[in-house]
């Protein structure tokens, strides 16, 4: 069944476009990765979803109604700014979304958080509240996980643990529409939607997205001199190893830099990456 479905909807400020004609579902167990440079209209697209937005036009099903007070119950949201009140302590920040989604009891804190159950959470780290904010967003078993930029700002040890909790939660069946700008968590993600100025301009695994867009790869042995000269031409370079790459660019275009440079080469046009055809969409956000 799917959890959200989002059908050609637009919402505009004023005469801004801020999401244009967008459609995406979220089906039971699937994690939807929501790709985009800042700005793209990706958190409106959210709040459209949790019914804190309305649309402008087109039509957001939450569980299959009209969002709601009773399906936000059934869904758990971490927010960019996470939500959490920072004169609170960590357990009794717990203790207030778990009653304020109607159960009795919050779950019991574990192994870092346990420990920092007194702490008030403005004087706890960002990893920490993170992995509280998530707690108190899963103490009522939401059907539905929205996590609007999740591991911003916490460490590779902390990121990894968190989408573990992504993962269990997806294996129970729990449907996760995740926004991040983090190239790996992409590809942790079981379907993308790339948005490009309020459009959703690609769609599908990330197999499908990149496609047949290529990039060019650089060898040469004097790779720091090939990097300046195609940084100098404006062009997207970017170091893989020891190797050069350059996205949204030819073949021709790279060699004639180089050759101005006179730097010799072998230049070769490859399979982009995700994280290249990001930087395609990206530049034409510019
Ligand atoms: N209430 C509002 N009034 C006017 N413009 C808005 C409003 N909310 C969002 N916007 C504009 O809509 C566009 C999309 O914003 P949105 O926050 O959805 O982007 P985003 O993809 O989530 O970016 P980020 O990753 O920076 O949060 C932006 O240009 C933003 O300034």
């Amino acid at each position: 069944m799917s959890l959200v479905t989002a059908d050609g909807v637009t919402r505009r400020f004023g005469s801004f476009t801020a999401v244009d004609d967008v459609s995406m579902t979220v089906g039971e167990g699937e994690i939807v990765g929501l790709l985009g440079a800042n700005g793209a209209g990706k958190t409106t697209l959210i709040k459209m979803i949790l019914g804190l937005t309305a649309p402008t036009s087109g039509r957001i099903r939450l569980f299959g109604a009209a969002p709601s007070r009773a399906t936000r119950t059934r869904l758990g949201y971490v927010a960019q700014g996470l939500g959490l009140y920072a004169t609170l302590t960590v357990a009794e920040n717990l203790a207030f979304v778990t009653a304020a989604y109607g159960r009795k009891s919050p779950p019991a804190l574990t192994g870092a958080l346990a420990d920092a159950g007194d702490r008030l959470v403005g004087d706890i780290g960002l990893g920490l509240q993170r992995q509280l904010a998530f707690t108190a967003a899963l103490a009522h078993r939401p059907a539905l996980l929205v996590l609007d930029e999740p591991t911003s700002g916490v460490d590779a040890l902390a990121r990894a643990r968190l989408w573990d909790v992504i993962h269990d939660e997806a294996e129970r069946g729990v449907g996760v529409l995740v926004t991040t700008h983090y190239m790996q968590e992409a590809q942790q993600c079981d379907r993308l939607v790339l948005m490009s100025r309020g459009a959703a301009v690609g769609a599908g695994t990330e197999a499908d997205i990149v496609a047949d867009t290529t990039a060019v790869e650089v060898r040469t042995a004097d790779w720091t001199a090939a990097f300046d000269a195609l940084h100098r031409a404006g062009l997207a370079v970017t170091l893989a190893g020891r190797h050069v790459r350059v996205a949204d660019t030819d073949p021709a275009a790279v060699d004639a830099a180089l050759r101005a440079a006179g730097v010799p080469a072998d230049v070769r046009q490859v399979p982009a990456t995700l994280e290249e055809k990001m930087t395609r969409i990206c530049r034409i956000d510019l």
